[in-house]
C-alpha cells in the first residue's frame, strides 16, 4: 500500500510555494521515509510559475523523496475583483472542486492537507473529506496574531483604524500604531479587509497552524497566541514555528557577477537595496534615492527594477542615464553596483562585505537577512510590511528606523535616505545595536533549526501528530 501522503496547496508566488515546499521536504524528512509529499499546482492566472518551476519539479521527483506534482486545471480568474486579496482568495475558491477530485482520487490515505493562508475556504474540502488541515503561514507570529485577533478586533473597533483612538493593542507585541497596521487592514469597506476577517476566523478551525519563525525570534507573541489572548475565548489550535524555512538554490557553478563585485569589496562595507518581486518606484524616488546614497558615502548594491506589469518578465531599464542623476554613475562608479533584474539575494547576504540591508520588509527578506546576522533598514511598500517594519524595529530591535511617508506611495526624501543609512552601517548608537542584535538572531535562527532546538522540536511534533493517522 503506497506511503500515506500530506498533501500541499500553496500559491503560485515563489516565497509562498517554495517556502512550503521546504517546509514539506522538512516533515518528509523528519518521518524517515514513511510519508509522501503530493504537491497541488494552482496556474498562476496572470504572472508566470517561476521560470525554473518545471526544473525544479524534475530535480524534486528525482530526489529519491516521495514528491509528486499535480498541476490543477486553470479556473477563469475573476474580473471584478478590488485588490490582490480579493482575487487570491476567490480564485482558490474556484479551485475547490479540482482539489476535492485530486485528494478523492489519491490511492493512500491522507495524512494532512496544509494550505496557503489564502486558501481557507478549502477547509471545507477538508471537513467534507475528514482530512486533517494545517495553515502553512508564510508570513510572522506577529501578523498570525493579528489575523486571529481580527474577527473581534473588526467589533471593538467600529470606525476605520486610522480614525481610532490611541493604539491597537495585540497581546505579546508592543502598542502598534494604527499607522503600522497591514495595507488590506486600512480600509473595512474593501473586500480585501473583509476576507482577511473571514481567513482569520478559520485559521481556528484547523488541526494547526505551521508558522515561518523561531519561538525566540517571537517569543511573547507565541505565548499569547498559546494562551488563547489573541482569539479572546475561541479555542486556538496548535501553533508550530518551525522557521526560518529557506529554501536555498544549489550552487552555481560560477559565481554571480554580483558575487564576484562584492568579492572585491571590504568587509560589512556594503548596503544592499532590494525590494522584493514586486517592489519598484517611480522615476522622482529613484533620483531620490541615489542622491542619498551618493550622499552617505557608503558602498551600495542597488537592486532597482522598473514597475512589472503582471504576466510580463522581470524588466530591466536600458535608459539608467537617463534615470539617474546626471553625472550619478560615473562619480558612484567606484563603489556602487546597479543591478537592474533578478538578484541572488541570498548569496548577496550571505557576503562578508554586505553590512547592512534597505528591505521592503517581506518575510522572507527579513527571514534571509536575520539568518545571516543583517541589520536592516525598513522601506515597507505593500501587503503586511509595514507592520513588519514596526516588529523590526520596535520588538526585535534589529532594524534602524527610517521614515517612510504612506500617505505618498511610501515616499522616502534622499536627505532620511542618507542620514538612516549613516546610522546603519555603524554612525551612532542605535546602528551599532540593531547589528549587534541581528548577530544574536542569527544565533537564535541556526539554534532553533539544529537537532533539540526549538523549530526542531515543534517539526518533530508536527510531523508525530501528522503521522499518527
Ligand atoms: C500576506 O498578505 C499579503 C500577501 C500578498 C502576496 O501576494 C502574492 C500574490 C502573488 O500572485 C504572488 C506572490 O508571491 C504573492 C506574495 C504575497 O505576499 C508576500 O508574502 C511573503 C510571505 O508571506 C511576504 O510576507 C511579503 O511581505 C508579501 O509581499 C499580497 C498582499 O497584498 C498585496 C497581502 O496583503
Ligand atoms: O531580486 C530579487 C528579489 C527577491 N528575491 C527573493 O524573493 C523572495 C522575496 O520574498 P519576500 O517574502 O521577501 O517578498 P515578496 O517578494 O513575496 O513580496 C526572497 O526569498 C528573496 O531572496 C531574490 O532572490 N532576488
Amino acid at each position: 500500500m503506497a506511503n500515506p501522503t500530506i498533501v500541499l496547496l500553496p500559491m503560485w508566488g515563489a516565497g509562498h510555494l517554495m517556502s512550503m515546499l521546504d517546509a514539506g521536504k522538512r516533515i518528509l524528512g523528519r518521518s524517515g521515509g514513511a510519508i509522501a509529499l503530493t504537491v497541488l499546482v494552482m496556474p498562476p492566472p496572470m504572472d508566470k510559475l517561476p521560470s525554473d518551476f518545471d526544473a525544479l519539479v524534475r530535480r524534486e521527483e528525482a530526489s529519491g523523496l516521495d514528491i509528486r506534482f499535480h498541476l490543477l486545471p486553470a479556473v477563469e480568474p475573476p474580473r471584478d475583483f478590488l485588490g490582490i486579496e480579493d482575487f487570491v482568495s476567490r480564485l482558490v475558491q474556484l479551485h475547490a472542486p479540482h482539489v476535492k477530485a485530486v485528494i478523492s482520487g489519491l490511492t493512500g490515505p491522507v495524512a494532512a492537507l496544509v494550505i496557503d493562508l489564502f486558501c481557507t475556504s478549502l477547509l471545507d474540502v477538508s471537513q467534507e473529506l475528514a482530512v486533517p488541515a494545517y495553515v502553512y503561514f508564510t508570513s510572522n507570529a506577529a501578523f498570525l496574531a493579528l489575523l486571529l485577533r481580527l474577527p473581534a478586533l473588526d467589533e471593538e473597533v467600529t470606525v476605520e483604524f486610522e480614525e481610532m483612538e490611541g493604539v491597537v493593542d495585540l497581546a505579546g507585541l508592543p502598542p502598534l500604531p494604527p499607522s503600522s497596521l497591514p495595507l488590506p487592514i486600512m480600509d473595512k469597506k474593501s473586500p480585501n479587509y473583509t476576507w482577511f476577517v473571514y481567513h482569520g476566523r478559520r485559521f481556528t478551525e484547523t488541526n494547526g497552524i505551521i508558522v515561518n519563525t523561531a519561538t525566540e525570534l517571537e517569543q511573547s507573541v507565541l505565548t499569547a497566541i498559546g494562551d488563547g489572548l489573541c482569539t479572546h475565548g475561541v479555542p486556538v489550535p496548535a501553533v508550530y514555528p518551525i522557521g526560518p524555512v529557506l529554501s536555498f538554490a544549489p550552487p552555481s557553478e560560477q559565481p554571480h557577477e554580483c558575487v564576484r563585485w562584492l568579492d572585491a569589496q571590504p568587509p560589512a562595507s556594503v548596503v544592499l537595496l532590494c525590494f522584493g518581486s514586486w517592489g519598484s518606484f517611480a522615476p522622482p524616488q529613484v533620483r531620490e534615492i541615489a542622491h542619498g546614497l551618493e550622499r552617505s558615502g557608503h558602498r551600495f548594491l542597488w537592486v532597482l527594477r522598473n514597475p512589472r506589469a503582471p504576466g510580463t518578465p522581470l524588466p530591466t531599464d536600458p535608459n539608467l542615464e537617463e534615470l539617474l542623476p546626471e553625472g550619478f554613475l560615473e562619480r558612484t562608479r567606484a563603489r556602487g553596483l546597479i543591478w537592474q533584474t533578478w538578484a541572488p539575494q541570498k548569496e548577496i547576504l550571505a557576503h562578508a562585505a554586505v553590512g547592512g540591508f534597505v528591505t521592503h520588509c517581506g518575510w522572507n527578506s527579513i527571514l534571509e537577512s536575520l539568518w545571516f546576522g543583517v541589520p536592516m533598514l525598513p522601506w515597507p511598500l505593500y501587503a503586511e510590511q509595514h507592520m513588519n517594519a514596526f516588529t523590526l524595529v520596535a520588538s526585535m530591535g534589529v532594524a534602524v528606523a527610517m521614515e517612510v511617508d504612506r500617505k505618498r506611495s511610501n515616499f522616502v526624501a534622499a536627505s532620511e535616505l542618507d542620514r538612516a543609512v549613516r546610522s546603519l552601517m555603524g554612525g551612532s548608537e542605535e546602528g551599532k545595536k540593531a547589528r549587534e542584535k541581528a548577530m544574536e538572531a542569527k544565533i537564535m535562527c541556526r539554534n532553533a533549526v539544529e537537532e533539540g532546538g526549538s523549530s526542531s522540536a515543534a517539526l518533530q511534533r508536527l510531523t508525530k501528530v501528522m503521522t499518527s493517522l
